[in-house]
């Protein structure tokens, strides 16, 4: 029996003279290793994508972290530093595939650039620099840190109490998680339901409310080194999980 097949949908980055569909390593072998399932790399074709036809194929999607934001015209705004990189054609793809897929109740996981898109797919907003709201501290990694120092545990997160994040890590109350982003929620979309939140009150997991199936999404990067970390070890294999018993239903 074939495994299931899960969407990943990939960033557009130049490399040397010409523009890539690429995704990290890391999210596709948590995909592959942690949920046991089949990563299914999507350009980002935005109108020009047949979604349909992705979706006939999806038991699952996982949307990733990137570098890029989400641009602020999406939820209303003005892009507060046009410095920042931004990736028009990853959101003109993966906006109308969030939508679509939690249409059908196909399991999705999101993280970090992800857990933002998915948002603002549903109508919620962003703050576009976290760290210049009063009150709120800096989630952003130190570039001049090594990989392994970037993606350490570097906060706790608060779980909400009968969530199903806390269900599906054996009930605990708080977790420490990694942090590597300057943008976060704003207005979390109607339809989305906190699930845990920082010290300083941002939100850092939701679900869907009404998600047929497994709908998660979290600030942090559970995919890094997954498998030393038996919170995200648990995560990716509820994902894939999901993924299966989805498919067997089809
Ligand atoms: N650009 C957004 C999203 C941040 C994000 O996804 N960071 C991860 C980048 C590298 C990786 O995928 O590990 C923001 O700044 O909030």
């Amino acid at each position: 029996m074939r495994s299931p097949i899960v969407l990943v949908p990939a960033c557009v980055n130049r490399i040397g003279a010409h523009p890539y569909h690429t995704a990290q390593l890391k999210y596709v072998a948590a995909v592959a290793d942690g949920a046991h399932c089949t990563p299914l790399i999507v350009p980002a074709l935005g109108a020009n994508t047949d979604f349909e036809a992705l979706l006939a194929l999806a038991d699952g999607i996982m949307l990733t972290g990137s570098p890029s934001n989400v641009h602020a015209s999406l939820y209303g705004e003005d892009v507060l530093d046009p410095s920042l990189p931004q990736d028009a054609a990853r959101d003109a793809t993966t906006l109308p595939l969030i939508r679509a897929a939690i249409k059908r109740g196909i399991p999705m996981l999101a993280i970090c650039r992800g857990f933002q898109e998915v948002n603002v797919a549903l109508g919620g907003s962003l703050h576009q620099a976290v760290h210049a709201v009063p009150g709120m501290a800096d989630h952003r990694e130190h570039k001049e840190h090594t990989l392994d120092q970037q993606y350490a545990p570097s906060h706790r997160v608060l779980l909400d109490p009968g969530g199903r994040m806390t269900q599906l890590l054996g009930g605990a109350a708080e977790i420490m998680v990694n942090s590597l982003h300057g943008q976060g929620i704003h207005r979390l979309a109607p339809g989305l339901v906190a699930e845990a939140h920082a010290d300083d009150g941002l939100v850092e997991a939701y679900r869907v409310a009404d998600a047929k199936g497994f709908s998660l999404a979290v600030q942090w990067h559970p995919e890094w080194r997954f498998s030393e970390n038996p919170d995200s070890v648990k995560l990716f294999r509820a994902f894939g999980d999901a993924c299966r018993a989805y498919k067997a239903t089809r």
